[in-house]
């Protein structure tokens, strides 16, 4: 039988809640399956790491990971380390060092969510953002001098390059391929950064041409986010910059229901390293330690890993519990206005992927 080597990081504040369910979640799917098995390793990095050893992961802390066929992640985030300490230290270290450049970000109301906008169906809304996860806004270059003094200065330099553009740009040009409306938007601020974002424009012009069958259009990000509300059906597939696609996939979660709701993916691709899946939310420190957070944004991650493996008959199956979990508005938890517990969701989806009927039927 196959065995599956997951490596879990909770990391930080909800984190630690959402990766164990989800791993609770892969657990039952495979008790009830019979062509693959789990392996588990849990890393404990992350802020109380960082307390004891000065840094969010061991130096060596890629090599451990290096091995494994996936990674389920939690959240970077606690709230006495400076948050650009946490970020960089663990979850940057993580898709940096194993160049998962693509990160895909799927947002479409689930069946008994009841999103904010009122002219919107649920069939208006089912997009996939891909976010540059490599370099761009992202890059870490700059710096700060003259601390402290009236003359200090400060830079982060966004950073293009010609080969990291064309390849996020060729990734989301062959998924928008893959889905039914073909149909993709190139999100970019080319009228005020007047260098990198011309050149995105360019060379998506330029991959266009190997994609003739796919329909693409352009628009800026602030108009974009007009976009989003008031003409949700006109978006499908959507690919900006790591940090324009981080801003943008927070309000499409939100527009679809919840942060707590939503997955990603940081994909390699190429396939050269573990993929690394987690909600796209962070530790929020608000509610973290208190079984209140929404574990559907980390189970919808579970089914992309899932994907990602290339068990896709086993992705259905979670995806179908979830939603047939997020129909029943008992089982909302406080984001969505309900009064469900992390544990009470938790425990419906692992029945229903533990009912044989209702498996078959779904
Ligand atoms: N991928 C990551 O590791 C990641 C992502 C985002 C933020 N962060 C970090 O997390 C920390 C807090 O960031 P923030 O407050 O900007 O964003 P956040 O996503 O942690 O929280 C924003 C709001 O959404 C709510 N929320 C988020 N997920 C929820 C869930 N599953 N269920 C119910 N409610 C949920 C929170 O309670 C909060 O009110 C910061 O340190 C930030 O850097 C890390
Ligand atoms: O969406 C995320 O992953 C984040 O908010 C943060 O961790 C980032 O990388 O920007
Ligand atoms: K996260
Ligand atoms: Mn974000």
């Amino acid at each position: 039988m196959k065995t599956y080597q997951i490596a879990t990081i909770p990391g930080d504040g909800i984190g630690k809640e959402v990766v164990p369910a989800g791993r609770e979640v892969l657990a039952a799917l495979a008790a009830e399956t019979h062509g693959f098995r789990f392996q588990f390793e849990d890393f404990d990095w992350g802020g109380d790491y960082y307390r004891k050893h000065g840094v969010m992961m061991p130096a060596d802390g890629l090599d451990a990971l290096r091995g494994k066929d996936a990674i389920l992640f939690g959240s970077a985030g606690d709230p006495d380390i400076p948050d650009h300490i946490t970020l960089w230290g663990l979850r940057l270290k993580i898709c940096q060092g194993f160049d998962q450049y693509a990160n895909v970000r799927p947002t479409r109301i689930l069946p008994g969510i009841d999103g904010p906008l009122k002219r919107c169906s649920a069939a208006d809304l089912n997009w996939v953002i891909v976010r540059e996860n490599s370099e761009g806004e992202y890059s870490g270059v700059g710096g700060r001098v003259h601390q402290g003094h009236p003359i200090e200065a400060a830079t982060d330099v966004s950073m293009m390059t010609r080969v990291g553009v064309e390849r996020i740009l060729r990734f989301a040009f062959r998924l928008a391929q893959s889905r039914p409306r073909k149909l993709l938007t190139v999100i970019t601020k080319s009228n005020a950064q007047r260098h990198a974002m011309v050149m995105w424009d360019e060379v998506a012009l330029e991959v266009s041409r190997d994609f003739p069958d796919v329909k693409w259009d352009k628009e800026l990000v602030d108009a974009a986010t007009a976009r989003m509300v008031n003409k949700p059906a006109t978006l499908d597939t959507i690919v900006a910059t790591n940090l324009h696609a981080d801003i943008l996939s927070d309000l499409a979660a939100a527009l679809a229901g919840s942060l707590g709701i939503a997955p990603t993916g940081n994909i390699d691709p190429e396939r050269r390293y573990p993929s690394m899946f987690e909600p796209i939310h962070g530790s929020a420190f608000d509610i973290m330690g208190k079984g209140l957070a929404n574990p559907v944004g980390t189970f919808w991650s579970v089914v992309m890993l899932l994907e990602h493996l290339g068990e896709h008959d086993a992705a259905a199956r979670v995806m179908a519990a979830i939603e047939h979990v997020t129909a029943d508005t008992s089982l909302h938890t406080g984001d969505l206005g309900g009064t469900a517990k992390t544990v009470d969701v938790t425990r419906a989806v692992c029945d229903f992927l533990a009912r044989k009927e209702e498996r078959k039927a779904a």
